[in-house]
């Protein structure tokens, strides 16, 4: 069994966060693991809430995994302030996981911010470095490069930017932008565009926590970074398109349907 760690925000509405994260590993068959690094009273609405963990109970939960069930890969999402950043990067340099995706979360799909404006510079010394793969959509390769996106050749140059602060490669997530649904992939050798219809559902609460931890999935799974990002690029269409409408605002996205669909079930 392959075993993949994320170190998120909870959500209480079940659709992004840790939630999110551990659908989608228990979708790939991998087991799922927790740090919670903060508590959010969300639903399809609002957040209404949120009360972080102290800084070193985020570092113990890392220190109990690590030591006894070491992830073959780690997902980092919600981390909300500098000193949850610390305890974070302190971990992982104690216990030096090679395969840490980073989805920069900075504002919730309701509009609530759910990282400290202080805390991004925190987010780009402390995290990328340590990070194989940094996933921001458009307004969170806006601030961490420090320009607007427009289309697919600022998106290029913001990869280019963030690629300095470290990290070993950048997706750019253009679900954000008119058109098509087109990601840009760099590794600071070559950019590769990943493209999918923009599907029409107001329902995508989750979304950037389900691809980062598809892409988390995949490389514990053993796949090549371009290839664990092609899959999970094909993994959210697909949950995209089957996305719920529950609840009165953003729905979730539907993580079982392609097993429930390849094993005969109803959904
Ligand atoms: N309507 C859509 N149709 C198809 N693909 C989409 C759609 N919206 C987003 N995507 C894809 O979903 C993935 C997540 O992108 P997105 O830009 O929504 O991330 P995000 O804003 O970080 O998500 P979140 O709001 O959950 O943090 C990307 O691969 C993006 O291209
Ligand atoms: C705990 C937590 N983590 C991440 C998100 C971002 O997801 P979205 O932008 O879809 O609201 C969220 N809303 N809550």
């Amino acid at each position: 069994m392959r075993l993949a760690l994320t170190i998120a925000g909870s959500d209480s509405g079940g659709g992004a966060g840790i939630q999110a994260d551990l659908k989608t590993f228990s979708a790939h068959g991998v087991f799922g693991m927790s740090v919670i690094t903060s508590v959010t009273a969300q639903n399809t609405k609002a957040v209404i809430g949120v009360e972080d963990v102290s800084p070193e109970m985020v570092y113990l939960q890392i220190k109990a995994v690590f030591e006894d069930l070491p992830p073959d890969a780690v997902k980092i999402g919600m981390v909300s302030s500098e000193s949850i950043i610390r305890s974070v990067a302190r971990g992982l340099d104690e216990f030096g996981p090679e395969k840490v995706v980073l989805d920069p979360v900075m504002i919730s799909k309701s509009g609530h911010a759910l990282l400290k404006p202080n805390a991004v510079e925190a987010l780009k010394k402390e995290l990328l470095p340590r990070c194989l793969v940094v996933t921001p959509n458009i307004p969170e390769a806006e601030a961490l490069s420090g320009m607007s996106i427009k289309g697919v050749e600022d998106m290029k140059r913001a990869a280019e930017r963030i690629m300095s602060y470290g990290c070993r490669a950048v997706v750019v997530k253009g679900g954000h932008l008119e058109g098509d649904a087109l990601d840009v992939f760099f590794n600071g050798r070559e950019f590769r565009e990943l493209k999918s219809e923009k599907i029409c559902t107001r329902n995508t609460h989750g979304t950037g926590c389900t691809f980062s931890s598809a892409v988390a999935a995949n490389l514990a799974l053993g796949y090549d970074l371009f290839t664990s990002v092609r899959l999970a690029k094909e993994y959210i269409t697909v949950a995209i398109k089957n996305s719920l409408n529950i609840g009165g605002g953003v729905g979730p996205v539907h993580h079982f349907y392609e097993l429930y669909r390849r094993s005969g079930l109803n959904v």
